[in-house]
């Protein structure tokens, strides 16, 4: 395909943990498909690659982080963007479409994405298509796959490309007669695609090939006829087998409770052209020790190198009884050049589970070879476009290296992962099933069989016995394993060579299409490392942190900052910390720091009020720093601790959730909201807690301040654009 400027197209992402990179990658992949060609650029490559004022037609890829805060890639190109000397016709040739990627579970929903639309229109742009908004919450794909659907009519339309050259195909299309040319669509409203239709009617013993050729609008190439006769000998074999046995719900499900799709039509994705080669090395030994972690690519905002830590202490802050373990880490940073502030967090470079490892390579049928030199290269003549190795995976390593170290064998298989699996699922009912859940009618129950239960690879490939896909396909459709990140809970006045943070040991159970019981990747790492070395007591911990008896224990780290979660700098401000279980790690920093600077404050000083609400389930197992809390509260740190037990027994109407304590404090708390000084924080788990204390919060100040629904709601907005009301959430 001839590249010229008729058929190009920018397009732009900004991605913080890569999936708005993977989904704008796909989008360049496809776009040849479609005859069009995608000059694709990270948004930090402004004006080195790229001059948006230029620019006719342009496609934006960007997610949402922090707390509605822009990719840090995107940040720079944001900024520039807003300069307030720029006319209002600066963007005025330019036609664009965007797609934001975010999550419900946030306040600030794709608040980056919705940010530049606004100052992309602000500035003269023209939509071409409407934006879509895709909510990690509850799958991206049910708003991103529709939305590419109709994506390519629309910048045809746009570029002024009436038909597609037919040497370009590569999707095989069948059903595709309504094809809104030209109209800005809603990316949930209409489908007109370029994927695989598959019909497997029980008692239509038509080929597939017959089925796409019957239906068939676009011209079918010879390159591409390859890919439809391999389907179609899969498929025809479907069929026959199928039809033999006649009963539906033979057909092996994830579960016992997982029904399958009826026998209609399937819409599948394109099969992924595959495009890295590996080849062992039997005469070559490599030093692992000299690779540099995940090939020396760059983490995502990484505050500091990556530095090799010793853990000094692991404290268990749970009774033996509780139903989570709570482990807090402390680590020796002193001469590594780390600093931090209250606030930061520390990211730990974690490895998978090496058993976990073993199953998978045994699995592929390479645990023979798992220590031998691999070398990864690009096919040659490979279909993919711009294939190169994963920028995350040494080209030269071992496998137990890169599926250690590298990759991400935990995460949900995407789609194409499962698409490749058909291919290589040697029963029919097995690969009937596989292509249900990568279809276009299965979104729902990939959703809730796969994502919903988190689970792995290997667990999908144990649902399949007869699915044995190549070792490539793992290296192609795998995301790099992602370091973990935790809030510290230390602050540096007062401990400058120790930083401790503070985690539950995650247990997974086993079922709900789970093979076996696992724990988190990171914590149980963590937590299997520091067996030797935890102890209930803090008092001993120290002592055997003065000892130096853990040198051993290494792990690598880097920091992050903060900036929009820091202690009060006024401290005459009255504040208010939200932060029930592990979210009250960053406040026992902020609070150390708080009591450091009251020492040195002089007698007369205003002081703000200062409370905590805190939660657990039982006082006698769960109560995190329970000590310290009081201790604060002693010194006058704390004017106010507010501790709620969920689960133990109490007096009717006692609170049992942080934000039922709020409530139950409605008087106090609209005092000091109407003081227009307080500063409101919020930690921990976003999908329930931080919601719900944001709507008590609502209630308060709508009841107290004599305001409407809807005014307190905007009251609390302003709050937040005030950089009154903080929150670090997660999910
Ligand atoms: C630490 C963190 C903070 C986030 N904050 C927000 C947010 O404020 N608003 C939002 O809509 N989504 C938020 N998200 C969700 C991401 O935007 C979403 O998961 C997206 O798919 C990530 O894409 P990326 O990998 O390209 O960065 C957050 C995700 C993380 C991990």
């Amino acid at each position: 395909m001839p590249i010229n400027t008729k058929n190009q197209f920018l397009l732009l992402y900004g991605s913080q943990t890569g999936q708005a990179k993977a989904i704008a990658e796909e989008i360049a992949d496809k776009a040849g498909n479609h005859g069009l060609h995608a000059d694709i650029h990270c948004l930090s490559q402004t004006e080195k690659t790229f001059n948006l004022e230029k620019e006719n037609c342009a496609v934006f890829v960007v997610s949402t982080t922090g707390e509605g805060d822009a990719p840090d890639t995107a940040s720079k190109f944001l900024r520039r963007l807003r300069k307030k000397t720029l006319p209002n016709d600066y963007l005025c040739k330019l036609s664009y479409t965007l797609l934001g990627l975010g999550d419900t579970n946030y306040t600030n929903f794709c608040n980056c994405g919705k940010t530049l639309n606004k100052r992309i229109l602000e500035l003269g742009g023209k939509l071409f298509y409407n934006p879509g908004w895709a909510d990690d919450g509850v799958g991206l794909e049910i708003v991103v796959e529709p939305w590419l659907d109709n994506l390519f009519e629309s910048l045809k339309k746009q570029l002024h490309i009436s038909s597609v050259p037919t040497d370009t195909i590569m999707d095989i299309t069948a059903s595709n007669t309504n094809s809104n040319q030209g109209e800005i669509l809603d990316p949930l409203e209409k489908n007109t695609d370029l994927n695989t239709v598959v019909n497997l009617q029980m008692t239509d013993n038509d080929s597939h090939l017959d089925n796409i050729a019957s239906n068939a609008d676009k011209t079918i190439t010879e390159q591409d006829s390859d890919l439809t006769q391999d389907s179609s000998r899969n498929n025809s074999s479907i069929n026959s087998d199928i039809g033999s046995e006649n009963d539906p719900n033979t057909i092996p499900c994830l579960t016992s409770s997982v029904p399958p799709l009826s026998y209609s039509d399937l819409t599948l994705p394109a099969m992924p052209p595959s495009y890295i080669h590996a080849t062992f090395d039997e005469n070559h030994t490599i030093n692992l020790t000299d690779l540099p972690r995940q090939n020396g690519y760059p983490f995502p905002s990484a505050n500091s190198d990556v530095r090799v830590v010793a853990i000094s202490s692991a404290t268990i802050l749970t009774s033996n009884d509780a139903v989570k373990k709570t482990l807090k880490i402390g680590l020796d940073i002193k001469n590594s050049g780390i600093t931090y502030e209250p606030g930061d967090s520390v990211s730990i470079i974690c490895p998978n589970n090496e058993h976990e490892v073993k199953d998978l390579l045994q699995r592929l049928n390479v645990l023979e070879k798992a220590d031998t030199t691999v070398n990864l290269s690009i096919i040659p003549d490979t279909k993919k476009r711009r294939a190169v190795v994963p920028p995350h995976i040494p080209e030269q390593a071992t496998l137990r290296h890169i599926f250690l170290t590298c990759i991400d064998i935990r995460e949900p298989p995407k789609k194409a992962l499962l698409r490749v699996f058909v291919e290589h699922a040697s029963h029919p009912r097995e690969k009937r099933r596989l292509q249900e859940l990568c279809s276009k009618q299965g979104s729902n129950d990939y959703s809730q069989f796969i994502r919903e239960q988190s689970l792995s690879i290997m667990d999908i490939l144990r649902t399949f016995p007869s699915c044995h896909p190549p070792l490539h396909s793992i290296l192609e459709h795998t995301s790099r394993l992602k370091p973990r990140p935790y809030s510290a809970c230390s602050a540096p006045s007062s401990c400058p060579d120790r930083l401790e943070f503070v985690f539950n040991v995650l247990e997974i159970p086993e079922g709900n299409g789970r093979h076996t019981a696992r724990q988190g990747v990171c914590t149980g790492w963590l937590d299997n490392i520091t067996k030797s070395i935890q102890t209930n007591n803090e008092d001993l911990n120290s002592q055997i942190s003065s000892l130096s008896l853990n040198e051993d224990i290494q792990i690598p780290i880097f920091t992050r900052t903060n900036q929009h979660f820091r202690p009060p700098t006024d401290l005459s401000c009255p504040v208010i910390f939200i932060g029930p279980g592990t979210g009250v790690a960053p406040f026992i920093g902020f609070l150390l720091e708080r009591q450091k600077h009251k020492q040195s404050l002089a007698e007369d000083t205003t002081y703000g009020e200062t409370w905590l609400f805190y939660g657990c389930r039982n006082k006698d197992k769960d109560y995190l720093f329970k000590q310290k809390l009081e201790d604060f509260q002693s010194s006058r740190t704390l004017n106010k601790l507010c501790v709620c037990f969920s689960r133990d027994e109490q007096p009717e109407n006692s609170p049992r959730y942080v934000q039922d304590f709020l409530l139950q404090e409605t008087d106090a708390i609209s005092k000091l909201i109407k003081t227009e000084k307080l500063l409101i924080y919020v930690c921990g788990d976003a999908k329930n807690m931080a919601k719900d204390v944001n709507e008590a919060f609502v209630k308060i100040i709508k009841s107290k301040m004599g305001l409407s629904e809807e005014e307190a709601k905007n009251y609390l907005m302003k709050m937040r654009l005030h950089r009154r009301y903080f929150e670090d959430v997660w999910t």
